[in-house]
């Protein structure tokens, strides 16, 4: 079958430039029905030396050294944004107006104000957008959105989750600079909430609906760092945790922690979920497995339970390995560029569009907002 190519334009060859890069190399080995396939056109960064060698690594047709000239070339069909958090925002907004499908990192925006002139931009241009939430693309992860659909938990009470790491405990992290910029507050608009808890809020709201208020507790605890742009010592102006509690829009209460200092975790991700009738609670760590407590079990039996998620009526699993065998973290992006392209085939949003990922970016303020008032703040 000859299929139709999309063209991508990959701004950012980093760790997301790797993940997504694999994603296209892969999509059309193993998801064989799609008509569209994606096709390595260019590959953009700053510096020519990293971003020629990007290309010629990973099997670029060309390379750019401006977002622009990327944007203006007529053989690229999509932008796909893997830069600093700063950079979504003007990228995205050239890219609409030059009627180009986008895919943009998360968060989608430093702050939401920046969001919706996202949202705004692409909607007026009418192009293919979505937020690169990967996680929603674990299969235990949709198998808890299945799950929970059904009915199957009852009525919810509680949701709560984490995202620990511990990689800026060194006082001597400078801000900027590859992988740094996030200690950067203008590069990267928040710390961990726009960076770590932006994930678990995202995958919570897809789970369990929206977020009405919350009330949130802030630290900074490294206050000054050198700043690489400056060559000067300069106040830190992210949050190297966080935690807050809110009450969901179906009435259950959440509880969200996240931070950059918990020693010994790298990227501990976990959430759990109770309703009247069952429970579920998933772990980063051991991704292919959903932990289920149904309380319709009867007798001494009852308890909590494993679910292997690796059989082929699992979802996305048939497009895998034979029964029992696992995938990991990167087919979470194969499985994201999957469903794009089966999303513009069947001309429908591929989730989380840029307007759904505003709903993030919403609490991801209110979050900070609170932080600093140490007041509830509505969403
Ligand atoms: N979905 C997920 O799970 C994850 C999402 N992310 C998100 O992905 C984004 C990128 O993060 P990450 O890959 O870790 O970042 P990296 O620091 O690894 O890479 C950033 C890249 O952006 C390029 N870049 C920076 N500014 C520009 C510019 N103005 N024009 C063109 N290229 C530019 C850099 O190259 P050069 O310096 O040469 O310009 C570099 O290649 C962030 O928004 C982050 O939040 C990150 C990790 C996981
Ligand atoms: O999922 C993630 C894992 O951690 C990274 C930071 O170290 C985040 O940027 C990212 O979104």
């Amino acid at each position: 079958m000859s299929k139709k190519p999309l063209n991508i334009g990959l701004v950012g060859y980093g760790f997301m430039g790797r993940t997504h890069t694999n994603g296209y190399k892969r999509v059309a080995d193993f998801f064989p029905e799609l008509g569209i396939t994606p096709v390595l056109k260019a590959v953009c960064g700053r510096s020519e030396d990293k971003t020629k060698a990007f290309s010629e690594q990973w099997g670029y047709e060309s390379y750019e050294t401006d977002f622009e000239k990327l944007i203006a070339r007529d053989d690229i069909d999509a932008i796909d944004i893997c830069t600093p958090n700063d950079t979504h925002a003007p990228i995205s907004i050239a890219a609409a107006k030059a009627g180009k499908m986008i895919l943009c990192e998360k968060p989608i925006s430093r702050t939401t104000p920046e969001g919706e002139e996202m949202v705004a931009a692409v909607e007026q241009a009418g192009v293919a957008n979505t937020v690169w939430y990967n996680y929603r693309r674990l299969p235990a992860v949709t198998l808890a959105k299945q799950i929970i659909d059904s009915g199957k938990l009852g009525k919810i009470f509680h949701y709560r989750a984490n995202f620990l790491q511990d990689w800026t405990i060194n006082a001597d992290l400078p801000q900027g600079g590859a992988g740094l910029w996030r200690l950067d507050a203008a590069a990267a608009g928040s710390g961990v909430t726009g960076d770590l808890l932006a994930h678990c809020i995202d995958t919570a709201i897809w789970l369990n609906g929206g977020i009405s208020d919350v009330t949130a507790m802030t630290e900074t605890f490294i206050k000054e760092r050198m700043h690489t742009g400056t060559g000067k010592v300069e106040k830190v102006g992210i949050d190297d945790a966080c935690a807050f509690m809110c009450h969901f829009e179906n009435g259950s209460l959440g509880l969200f922690e996240s931070t950059r200092y918990a020693r010994g975790h790298k990227a501990l991700y976990t959430f759990e979920i109770n309703g009247a009738d069952a429970s579920l609670r998933w772990d980063l760590h051991d991704l292919n497995r959903l932990e289920m407590y149904d309380h319709s079990d009867e007798g001494p039996q009852r308890g909590w339970k494993s679910i292997h998620v690796t059989d082929g009526e699992h979802p996305y699993m048939d497009h895998w390995w034979v029964p029992g065998l696992i995938i990991g973290y990167e087919h979470s992006f194969v499985h994201q560029v999957a469903d794009f392209l089966k999303a513009l085939e069947e001309g429908k949003p591929c989730e989380p569009t840029f307007k759904s990922a505003l709903e993030t970016a919403k609490v991801c303020d209110a979050v900070l907002e609170s932080g600093k008032s140490r007041q509830w703040v509505n969403v």
